[in-house]
């Protein structure tokens, strides 16, 4: 006799009606990690099109260590273009917000410095782990040091009306320290959403997560500790191939906010061998064909995916977005 399969493998809710929020990555967790620098006017022209996309919240840079990540240096000017492009359209700008990760209090004050920026349309990221190694190879410190660092970017930016994202990295398993505990994430989560983080992203950072590993996390962190779906957001790399389903896991855990890229672009400088996020387009055709409205035109981000993968000379990472090329020409 087969073994019987847990209900919420063989019996998928219906999600029609449902609406997500997808959190546009490209331009920073894509870019970060290309070797050549890609000079400012691409970078611009990439946020440019994915503003025209449906897409209400795009992650536009980092304010991090240029020592660190060189490929994220020119944020600054990022933040003032668009920051000037606001006020020729008026009040409200092109309605998007712009998300910017932050590290310490110096990338706060740089980003605080760049001329005009304002709070509306615009907020920050801060980024821990749930690795106390990898927490170190990324930030140069161990987690508690780094919500202490937090906590002052956090206070700051609040009191400049400033939002903020908060990130745990290494959720599932970590390639210096091996599986993470669903507690050890829990806490983390904890700490940040109670700091102020109106949400944290959990950071599958290097896309070994499977149905099993991250429907047991997810049990974990709502229905155990009691952490609100609202207050959570997927960010799942596709490494080994597994971010469509892990979406569908976390979908049916009340999630309903989705981290992805472009084209797929992406990896992270400090997890080698991570290979993109999870593709929007490919995001975007799960979920619409499951019955979830995400408010963004497939056929425009696939046309950004092919456009930007030739720019860099790579190839195009969303299967999705391969598929409509080669049926529809795109561009
Ligand atoms: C946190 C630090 C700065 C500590 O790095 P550190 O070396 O310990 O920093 P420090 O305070 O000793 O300063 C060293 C130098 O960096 C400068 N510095 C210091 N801070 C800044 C700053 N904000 N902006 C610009 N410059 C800065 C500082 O001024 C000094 O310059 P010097 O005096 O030598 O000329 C460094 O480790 C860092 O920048 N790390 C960021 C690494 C990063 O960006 N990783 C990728 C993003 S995380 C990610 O991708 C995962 C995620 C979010 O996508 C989710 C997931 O998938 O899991």
């Amino acid at each position: 006799m087969p073994r019987r399969l847990s209900r919420s493998f063989i019996t998928t809710p219906s999600f029609t009606g449902a609406s997500v929020r997808i959190v546009e990555v490209g331009a920073r967790d894509g870019l970060q990690n290309e070797k050549t620098v890609i000079p400012l006017a691409t970078k611009l022209e990439l946020l440019n099109k994915l503003s025209k996309t449906g897409l209400t919240h795009i992650e536009a840079g980092s304010f991090v260590s240029p020592k660190w990540v060189p490929q994220m240096a020119n944020t600054g000017s990022i933040l003032e273009v668009l920051e000037q492009e606001r006020r020729a359209q008026g009040q409200d700008g092109d309605g998007i917000t712009y998300s910017y990760l932050v590290p310490n209090i110096k990338g706060l004050e740089t980003m605080l410095g760049v001329k005009g920026t304002a709070a509306k349309g615009n907020e920050i990221a801060i980024f821990a782990s749930a690795s106390e190694e990898f927490s170190i190879k990324n930030l140069n410190c161990g987690i508690e040091e780094s919500l202490r660092r937090f906590r002052p970017v956090v206070e700051s930016a609040l009191e400049h009306g400033l939002q903020i994202r908060g990130y745990v990295s290494m959720v599932i398993s970590c390639p210096y320290s091996g599986p993470t505990s669903p507690q050890a994430v829990g806490d983390v989560v904890e700490r940040l959403l109670e700091m102020g983080c109106y949400e944290v992203s959990l950071g599958d950072t290097n896309g070994v997560g499977t149905p099993g590993t991250v429907g047991k996390l997810l049990r974990h962190l709502v229905q155990e500790r009691g952490i609100k779906p609202e207050r959570l957001a997927a960010h799942f790399h596709d490494t080994y191939g597994q971010a469509i389903v892990n979406s569908l896991v976390a979908l049916e855990h009340g999630i309903r906010t989705f981290d992805s890229s472009v084209g797929g672009l992406g990896g992270c400088p400090y997890s080698k061998g991570a290979t993109g996020n999870v593709a929007t387009e490919d995001l975007v055709y799960f979920l619409e064909g499951t019955g979830v409205k995400t408010g963004v035109d497939l056929e425009a981000v696939a046309r950004i995916g092919e456009w930007i993968s030739k720019v860099l000379g790579r190839g195009n990472g969303s299967r999705v977005g391969r598929a409509l090329a080669g049926s529809k020409g795109l561009i």
